[in-house]
């Protein structure tokens, strides 16, 4: 008797399906440089962490990977975007398993979403880059398009476009709309490099949950963008965050927010119990080191270990 319940406690602690993360590679065959701010970028060293990062899920047997984009760098040049992208995307093809991919603001300073979704295998008519799947029954795995209504990534004349820049022209004063002079606390994430999820994409993530929770189904939400002001800096966030985390807090079954862009990393539990990570950044990684990481699923937590620069933490579900 002792030695069944001892095989069920061992059983409990197996993870449901484990899983590789890593966020902003931001290649490009180009010199070190750094950021607007001054924190040191490494843009040829980003690919090596990413091929650390895949030999290491191929190591562990991961059952699927998920890249929380910006795999190349707006400063590639442009003769060299799409050899950049490809050799990127060879580089996670490389795992053995499924790579969910993000679209990030810096993916679509190098391609327009036509040529861009192909080379990531995201399939959408209309160039929408927000899918859900399943890897295990209990849970769910939903990816936003932060980019949906934003200045970049669309034709010029595209109504997403001009909804963008309507927008932006209306609260951010500055000539160049990616600077924040002048604005003030949360409003400082109304700049060209954010974006925003548009209505139609709204009206779906309130289906999916709806049948993630008939379901039964954890889910987990993964956005480029990040959704919790407290897990991230202002100037990062989804415009239209709250809209976004008001559709989410209406379902108990969104248990964790994960998400890239800002480059430190973040976490922290909002006031309906969902945790949020921000993902610390690949090209940031003095040579040497790394930013990547493993999830491990379980009914009732997960636990990201994270290797290097890339926290580790373990988010316990509230019920
Ligand atoms: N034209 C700009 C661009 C950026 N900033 C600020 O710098 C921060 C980091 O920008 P990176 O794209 O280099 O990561 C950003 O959060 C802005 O606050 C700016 O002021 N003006
Ligand atoms: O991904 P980047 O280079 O546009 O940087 C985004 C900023 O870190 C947001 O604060």
């Amino acid at each position: 008797m002792g030695l069944e319940k001892g095989l069920v406690g061992e059983q409990e602690k197996q993870p449901l399906v484990s899983f590789g993360v890593i966020s902003d590679v931001q290649y490009a065959d180009i010199r070190d440089g750094c950021s607007f701010l001054g924190v040191p970028r490494y843009y040829r060293h980003s690919l090596l962490v990413l091929q650390r990062a895949v030999r290491k899920w191929n190591e562990e047997k991961l059952k699927f990977a998920i890249n929380f984009g910006d795999i190349v760098d707006g400063f590639c040049p442009k003769d060299q975007s799409l050899t950049a992208v490809k050799k990127i995307v060879n580089e996670f093809s490389l795992f053995n398993g499924p790579v969910y991919h993000m679209i990030g603001n810096h993916c679509l300073y190098n391609l327009p979403r036509e040529k861009l979704l192909p080379l990531l295998d995201i399939r959408s008519p209309d160039n929408l880059a927000y899918f859900d799947f399943s890897p295990v029954p209990e849970y769910r795995f939903v990816v936003l398009d932060g980019y949906d209504i934003s200045a970049i990534g669309w034709p010029k004349d595209h109504p997403n476009t001009i909804k963008a820049l309507d927008f932006l022209w209306e609260r951010n004063p500055n000539s160049d709309k990616n600077s924040p002079n002048g604005l003030i606390g949360r409003d400082r994430r109304f700049l060209m490099f954010n974006g925003a999820v548009g209505k139609d994409q709204i009206e779906w993530l309130d289906r999916v949950l709806q049948d993630a929770t008939k379901l039964n189904q954890k889910v987990v939400i993964c956005c480029h963008l990040p959704l919790d002001p407290q897990a991230s800096s202002n100037e990062a966030l989804l415009w239209n965050y709250s809209e976004v985390m008001d559709v989410i807090h209406r379902y108990s079954c969104v248990k964790v927010c994960l998400g890239g862009h800002d480059h430190k990393g973040g976490y922290s539990v909002d006031s309906h119990g969902v945790h949020h990570r921000i993902l610390e950044a690949a090209l940031e990684c003095p040579p040497g080191t790394n930013a990547f990481g493993r999830i491990d699923l379980f009914h009732d937590h997960l636990l990201l270990s994270g290797t290097d620069r890339l926290k580790t933490q373990e988010m316990v579900f509230s019920c």
